[in-house]
């Protein structure tokens, strides 16, 4: 089988990398050779390349900087996913990607369900969810696996630049108004790689799920988790979401509910502190 996994060396694209080869035999181009932003080149690529399986762990992944490119955004997260599922659906090939909990407004008191309507708060989620919606409306096989709070020992994530700070600073001011759950990229990789060989098997389990390990915590419970596990001596503040400066509105509570990944793939979901725990553990 012919995999092409975009985005090699993105948090979870790099961890997936290693692993996919179990599933066949893996062509993984830089983002120079394949560019998500060039519609023909990609056209072009794909018809060449044919894969079986396409894994798209590319995207346009910088919240804040969405503000003000958004036609970049939107071709890298709404645009190129059209055209790989309109490749996929032509070629018989699953298109397996990935979406955010920013898709959702966060103004919902329990945890999102893959039912739940999303409403998109800012030009990455609006993108992210666009691209969702193409892939959906396509007819290509695919498997759409919507994510949080993303991290791991590569790239940039909020447990590498809480670490960071901690060495540099004796206090730190956190949001504690925004809740979510954090997901290990390595994880994340795995879960996924085991939930595509199903898909491979039995292509009804196929569609849209929710990806994340269970319980939940906010910015501030996430960096004080990160200050315990690596000993840091200065101090945490909670802080409101008005506080931090940014020109980015964030969902107040995004907590995924894996439920439905974890009883089709037959999966144990562990919590978010057992991943970080596993993380902290892993040499980096
Ligand atoms: N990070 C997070 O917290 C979350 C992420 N997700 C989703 O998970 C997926 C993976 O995210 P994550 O691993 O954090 O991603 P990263 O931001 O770590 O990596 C993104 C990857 O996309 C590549 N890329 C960007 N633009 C292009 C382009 N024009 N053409 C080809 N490749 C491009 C980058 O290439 P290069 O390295 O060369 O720049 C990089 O390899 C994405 O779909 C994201 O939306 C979902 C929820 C949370
Ligand atoms: C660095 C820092 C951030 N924050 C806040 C800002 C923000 O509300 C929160 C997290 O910061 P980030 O920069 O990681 O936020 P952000 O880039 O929005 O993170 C998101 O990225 C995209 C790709 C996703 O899909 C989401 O799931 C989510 O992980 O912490 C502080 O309060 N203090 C700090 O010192
Ligand atoms: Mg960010």
């Amino acid at each position: 089988m012919n995999v092409l996994l975009i985005g090699r060396n993105g948090q979870i694209g790099r961890e997936l990398q290693g692993r996919l080869s179990a599933l066949g035999e893996v062509f993984a181009p830089s983002r120079e050779q394949f560019d998500l932003a060039d519609p023909d080149g990609l056209q072009r690529q794909l018809s060449s390349i044919r894969p079986d399986l396409i894994v798209n762990a590319a995207a346009y992944t910088a919240v804040e900087q969405a503000e003000s490119e958004t036609g970049l955004a939107q071709s890298i997260n709404a645009q190129a996913p059209e055209i790989l599922a309109d490749a996929a659906r032509r070629m018989g090939s699953l298109l397996v990607h990935f979406s955010t909990d920013y898709v959702f407004d966060g103004r919902t008191a329990g945890r999102y369900r893959e039912t739940d309507a999303p409403n998109p708060l800012n030009v990455y989620g609006r993108t992210k969810l666009e691209g969702e919606r193409a892939i959906q409306a396509s007819g290509a096989a695919h498997l759409i696996l919507r994510t949080s709070w993303v991290y791991g020992p590569h790239g940039h994530n909020f447990w590498l630049t809480m670490r960071r700070l901690m060495r540099e600073r004796s206090e730190l001011q956190v949001v504690a108004d925004q809740w979510g759950v954090p997901n290990p990229a390595s994880l994340l990789a795995e879960l996924t790689v085991h939930a595509i060989g199903e898909v491979l098997a039995d292509r009804s389990k196929a569609g849209l799920y929710h990806l994340s390990l269970r319980g939940e915590t906010s910015w501030y419970g996430f960096a004080c988790a990160i200050a315990e596990s690596c000993g840091y001596g200065g101090r945490v503040n909670p802080i409101s979401s008005g506080a931090y400066p940014s020109r980015v509105t964030r969902p107040s509570r995004s907590v995924l509910a894996a439920d439905r990944f974890a009883e089709v793939f037959g999966c144990n979901l562990p919590d978010w502190r057992t991943g970080l725990e596993m993380v902290c553990r892993q040499p980096s």
